[in-house]
Parts: structure tokens; C-alpha cells; sequence
């Protein structure tokens, strides 16, 4: 359960990205008091910044500055590249067409997903089957995100190694189990200025991206870094600023993790609002389980909660395929 916290923890995970092996994991002490504060956040926040995470500033901004760019095209040629059921969900949506908890969006995006070769998971993966529609404008979109995967996937399975540790007692408990083969969404973000408040307004109009919580193990978001906008709720209700740390990521527990976790680790509830009135990006990566695994609360877990199992099991391509068919209007 998130606590009443008032500001998000930032945490250098450099120590993660060594080299890890059993004796070492054990002896080291800067792993452990990374671990130790990696378990403090997902407990009390269920967010985090991430720093010493080894992608280089410039880097990051150039992946906000191609995103920039494809949605400064004009909409005809952002809507080559739309998002339909016959695209397995993949590719651009047009700010309204995202819908949160029954209300849409004021956000225009692009889906990309691992792919899912045909029949890769039988009746469970035809939904979201399909190549990405990788933009063709700018011309090195494709081959910078694919690099910016790989990295986010390193890194995030880096810290779930660390979470691990924490949960379980062991790097590998948790990758064993479910993420061996990790399944990733990337979502590219665009978030027009709110209008101005002169009593037109309506939430549809006003909310960049409405309370949710993440469905996967983690999230890295790579924000703008002069727009403050996503907030995060804690538990007396407040929602507090994530303001943006230059060069960091906003890491989040997702609820795969919250389930793995038996509930001692809370994913928490978010939202954007971006009312700077400049436009803002937001570069947001999901790592995921395995797409066929079977989430359920660790063990151990269970065990330290007196026996209590507070979640079923749940099959996370499951769980993916029914938010993705719920979330978008089509024309
Ligand atoms: O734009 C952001 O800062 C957050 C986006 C987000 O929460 C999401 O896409 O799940
Ligand atoms: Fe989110």
C-alpha cells in the first residue's frame, strides 16, 4: 500500500549494472543498499528515479527530439501509420482516440510491441500479431528506438534483479519464474497544452492521461525535462508532482509486480496533466513479463504474509490483450 509520501526517491542503480553473479550479490555492499532502497520505494511510492542507469543525456533528449518530430508532421501523414485491430493494435493514435477508465485522452501516441510472429501464442497473441509501423519520418526513428529497446530492457532487468534480491533473497527468482523472455511495449508520447481554463473546459479536453496504474512488472519514462506534469497519488488521496530530474528516468512498479509481490508493493495511480502550455513528450517503456506467463505471489511472499495469498494467478498476455481492446475508440 503507498504511503503518504510527499516527493518520489531517487536511486543511482549503477552498482546493478555489474556483472552479477551469486557470491558477488551476496558480499557486496553497495548492491545491498541498492536493494534496500529500491525495496523501500516500491513499498512506500511504487515510483522511483532512476540515475546511473548508463544511457547518456544526450541520448535520451534525441529520443524525445525524434518523437517531437514525428508529431510535429501534419496529420496525414501521422495517419498513414494508424492503429487498428487489422495492425495488432499497432501503430498511431490521434489525440482523443486513447480512453482512461471510460474518458479520452488529450494525447496523441505511437504502440510498438515486441513482435509476435504468427501463431508464436496461439488464440492468446493473434490479437496482437504483427510488424510494428515503424515511421518513416525521421528517417532514423527505427534504428535509434530499437537501440533505445535494447538499452530499457537491460536496464530494467537490472533492477528487477535488484527486486528480486529483495523480494526473494535471489537475483534470478523472479526472471526464472516469469521474465525470462520479457515481452516490452513502447509508447511514444505527445501531450498538447491544455487549453487555458475559461470555463469551457471539460475533462476530455483537459487531462493529458487520466488516473491508471501500469499493467507490467516496470515502467521507464523518459519525460520532457522543463514540463512538469505527471503526478502521483499517495495514500490520503494528494496527487504529488513528478517533476523532471535532467538525465534521470521515473521508474514505476507495474501491477504484474504488485501481484508477484503478494501486495507489499503498491502500483501506484498516475495521471498528466500538462497545463505548461508548451507541448510536451513523453517516451514510456513497459518491461513485461514473459507475454505467456502465469503471474502469481512469490512464495516467499505469501509466506511473510502469514500464509495469505492476496491475489490469484494471472496470465499476463491475458491481462495485456483485455486492456489493449478496451483502451482505444476506433473510427
Ligand atoms: O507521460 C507520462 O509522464 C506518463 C505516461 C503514462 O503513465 C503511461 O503511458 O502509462
Ligand atoms: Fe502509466
Amino acid at each position: 500500500m503507498a504511503t503518504e509520501f510527499k516527493s518520489i526517491p531517487l536511486i543511482d542503480i549503477s552498482p546493478l549494472l555489474q556483472k552479477w553473479d551469486e557470491l558477488h550479490e551476496s558480499q557486496n555492499e553497495s548492491i545491498a543498499e541498492v536493494v534496500k532502497k529500491l525495496d523501500e520505494a516500491c513499498k512506500n511510492e511504487g515510483f522511483f528515479y532512476v540515475t546511473g542507469h548508463g544511457i547518456p543525456l544526450p541520448f535520451m533528449e534525441e529520443i524525445r527530439r525524434i518523437t517531437r518530430k514525428y508529431f510535429d508532421q501534419p496529420s496525414e501523414d501521422k495517419l498513414n501509420f494508424k492503429l487498428s485491430a487489422s495492425t495488432g493494435y499497432r501503430g498511431y493514435q490521434a489525440i482523443h482516440e486513447n480512453i482512461t477508465t471510460g474518458i479520452p485522452d488529450m494525447q496523441e501516441a505511437i504502440d510498438f510491441y515486441r513482435e509476435i510472429k504468427e501463431g508464436m501464442y496461439g488464440d492468446l497473441g493473434e490479437v496482437l500479431q504483427g510488424p510494428n509501423l515503424w515511421p518513416s519520418f525521421p528517417p532514423d526513428f527505427k534504428q535509434l528506438m530499437e537501440f533505445y529497446i535494447n538499452q530499457c530492457t537491460d536496464i530494467s532487468r537490472n533492477i528487477l534483479r535488484g527486486i528480486s534480491l529483495a523480494l526473494a533473497g535471489s537475483a534470478k527468482e523472479i526472471e526464472s519464474k516469469i521474465s525470462k523472455d520479457p515481452f516490452w511495449v513502447l509508447r511514444t508520447i505527445g501531450y498538447p497544452p491544455s487549453p487555458s481554463s475559461d470555463g469551457q473546459d471539460n475533462a476530455r479536453s483537459t487531462i493529458g492521461c487520466g488516473a491508471h496504474t501500469d499493467y507490467g512488472l516496470l515502467t521507464l519514462l523518459n519525460q520532457d525535462d522543463d514540463i512538469l506534469a505527471l503526478e502521483v497519488k499517495n495514500k490520503s488521496g494528494e496527487w504529488i508532482p513528478a517533476s523532471p530530474i535532467k538525465g534521470t528516468f521515473i521508474c514505476n512498479v507495474g501491477d504484474m509486480l504488485k501481484i508477484l509481490s503478494n501486495g507489499l508493493y503498491e502500483s501506484t495511480l498516475h495521471r498528466v496533466i500538462n497545463s505548461s502550455g508548451k507541448y510536451r513528450v513523453c517516451v514510456a517503456y513497459f518491461y513485461e513479463p514473459n507475454f505467456d506467463a502465469e503471474v502469481e505471489p512469490l512464495d516467499v511472499c505469501v509466506q511473510n504474509m502469514g500464509g495469505i495469498k492476496k491475489f490469484e494467478g494471472a496470465c499476463y498476455g491475458k491481462h495485456l490483450v483485455n486492456k489493449v481492446t478496451n483502451n482505444f475508440v476506433m473510427e
